[in-house]
């Protein structure tokens, strides 16, 4: 068996193309070679203290260890169209709902600082069509004794009647016990549900005693069980006991909200997995009772801050959920991201009769850097979600279709060949907000060549864009800075072939380059993606600034990274394509680059509550 990694004197940091001509030129020819640059390297540290103190108006002081960021880079990190507040921090979002011609948003807010804190709370924001939002007032405040240490994560579930009842839970005057808690809309006519009212019955429920108090988070959307004419809901949990560190989740039945009995048995539980928080459970691909039904349990591992999940069946008579295939069990198979994205939720959209997510997407810079800029975190793009008909083993998940609205100009190039160790730079006015589609096929004689097997290849551990096989990587580059070694985010596929002689393809989002920053953390995120026979290989990247969302095979696999450039912003960003594969030239069949309008937050200002001290 014989690995087609190049070995490590390879340049690390591979060079783009750096003058006009040479852009010229790749433009005509189809790709220029990657030059080796050593001797950049090797001055790299010189060019960073040199970029470091040009005095752009630095905020972040580099002797309290943070990287000296400008005013100006800080500013470009703000997201275009993805949700954010003005300021502060924010992290999973909650009782994601539609009601009245309004899509809701709450997410979990504190308004006093950029990090997570005590007394944290559901702050609040609604849109009409899921890219332009409106940040209404906090929506849920803790000022009860059963919630005072913090409004936690929760769902909100629309009865049949279209009233709405929320579920929370309450981080109690205890320090270490969590509560179940009610509210309702105070006024059911307003369609911006600005206002709740917390039930007095609160606490609606306490843990059950086999779990320690607080690990009891997080309720689902409930829905109905005709069986025994009650609603369900779940959570999420962990057992540590004699040695044990599974991860859990179980069930609840309630015919009122207000009084609840825990269903006999644990809907699933997974071995090594740790608490698991944030569970969504749904169906996908067929009616409810069909055969062809599965459900999907999803827990967020806060072990390890990633989002699992699993298809599987439901057998509500036993209230056990089983994974179709045991090996992709929650916790150990499939991602809804293979990058940065955590805490999601998600909810039934009966406008457009499709099921839509979201998650939010933290910091990977420094708290120093954060304070300056005054937030953290993001919300994803709102992705719809659904079974893969054609394979039938993994989610869809694909930002939803209104993001399109924000599509201005195109450029659509076809047919681009990108020969062996070359890049073709992608002409752009601007390359800080795009939407970018393109497929690729590689030389299928190159493909039929490949008869040794490569079955090591880890999008994390296999030395990223630079590191280089007979069948990848190849992709786009992103956020690219047109110097020798410049900042660049490389997405890409990488095509091997494994023991058994079949192909398997990766998709990895190479960040380890994104930024000279020091204080950042950048890694190689990503996973193995299905590709069936004569498909061609797609992705779909949406550029916003400090985020960068990625999609392959129509949503098979995504990978969301954070990235923070300090020369490769506003009109110093490139795109490029690129193969950095050995043994075969790469068809760019179809190349098409969107720039995106931005979507600003309207911001409700009348308001007392939306300046909470
Ligand atoms: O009960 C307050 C108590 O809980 C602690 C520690 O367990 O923090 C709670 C968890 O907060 C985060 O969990 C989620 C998911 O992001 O966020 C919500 C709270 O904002 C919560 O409902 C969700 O489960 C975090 O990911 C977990 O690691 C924390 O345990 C805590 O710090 C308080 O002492």
């Amino acid at each position: 068996m014989e690995s087609h990694a190049v070995p490590s004197e390879q340049p690390a940091y591979k060079p783009l193309p750096s003058t006009a001509n040479e852009d010229a030129h790749e433009h005509q020819g189809g790709g220029v070679r990657w030059r080796a640059c050593a001797a950049v390297l090797a001055a790299s540290a010189v060019v960073l203290v040199a970029a470091t103190t040009l005095g752009r108006g630095a905020r972040v002081d580099e002797d309290a260890g943070g990287f000296p960021w400008s005013n100006e880079m800080l500013q470009w990190q703000r997201a275009a169209f993805h949700f954010q507040p003005e300021k502060n921090f924010m992290s999973d979002p909650n009782g994601l709902v539609y009601y009245r011609g309004w899509y809701h948003l709450f997410y979990q807010y504190n308004p006093k600082g950029i990090a997570w804190a005590f007394g944290i709370l559901w702050g609040h924001a609604a849109s009409r069509d899921l890219v332009h939002w409106r940040q209404l007032p906090l929506a849920v405040l803790p000022d009860q004794w059963y919630d005072i240490q913090g409004v936690l994560s929760g769902s909100i579930t629309v009865l049949p009647n279209g009233t709405l009842i929320m579920l929370y839970t309450g981080a109690t005057n205890v320090s270490t016990v969590e509560v179940q808690c009610v509210a309702v809309p105070e006024d059911p006519n307003d369609p911006l549900l600005r206002r709740w009212t917390k039930h007095p019955a609160n606490p609606v429920l306490s843990s059950p005693p086999w779990i320690s108090t607080n690990d009891f988070r997080d309720p689902t959307s409930a829905w109905y069980d005709g069986s025994d004419h009650t609603w369900r809901t779940v959570l999420g949990s962990k057992d540590d006991h004699n040695g044990h560190h599974a991860g859990i989740a179980f069930m609840y039945k309630t015919k009122d909200f207000l009084h609840y009995e825990l269903v006999p048995g644990i809907l699933h539980r997974v071995e090594n997995t740790g608490e698991w928080e944030c569970i969504d459970f749904y169906p996908v691909g067929g009616d409810d009772n069909s055969s062809q039904v599965l459900y999907v349990l999803k827990a967020s591992m806060d072990d390890e801050r990633h989002d699992y999940y699993s298809l599987g069946r439901y057998d509500a008579a036993a209230n056990t959920w089983t994974p179709v295939d045991p090996e992709a069990d929650l916790g150990i198979g499939l991602r809804y991201d293979w990058g940065k994205l955590y805490a999601s939720s998600s909810f039934y959209d009966p406008v457009k009769r499709r099921r839509i997510m979201m998650g939010y997407v933290g910091e990977v810079d420094s708290v120093q850097a954060d304070v300056a800029k005054g937030w953290a975190s993001i919300q994803s793009v709102p992705r719809t979600v659904a079974l893969d008909d054609k394979t039938r083993t993994n989610l869809l998940l694909w930002h939803v279709e209104e993001i399109e609205t924000l599509r201005l100009n195109a450029t659509e190039l076809s047919d681009i060949t990108i020969e062996t160790g070359s890049v073709f730079h992608v002409p752009l006015r601007q390359a800080d907000q795009l939407d970018i589609e393109a497929s690729f096929r590689l030389d299928a004689s190159a493909i039929t060549a490949l008869n040794e097997a490569d079955i090591g290849y880890n999008c994390s551990s296999s030395g990223g864009a630079a590191s280089r096989g007979a069948l990848g990587p190849f992709g786009l580059i992103v956020l690219a800075s047109s110097d020798r070694c410049g900042e660049q985010t490389a997405v890409y596929f990488y095509v091997s072939r494994g023991l058994d002689g079949a192909l398997q393809t990766s998709f990895c989002q190479d960040e380890s380059r994104s930024s000279r920053a020091r204080d950042v953390t950048k890694r190689v995120v990503g996973s193995t993606v299905p590709v069936l026979d004569g498909e061609a290989l797609s992705m779909r990247v949406l550029v916003d600034h400090s985020i960068v969302q990625s999609f392959a095979m129509g949503g098979r696999c995504t990978v969301t990274s954070r990235v923070y450039p300090m020369e490769a912003i506003y009109e110093a960003a490139g795109v490029y394509l690129f193969n950095n594969a050995t043994n075969s030239s790469v068809m760019a069949e179809r190349l098409v680059v969107h720039e995106m309008d931005s979507a600003p937050n309207e911001i409700i200002t009348d308001d007392k509550y939306l300046h909470f001290e």
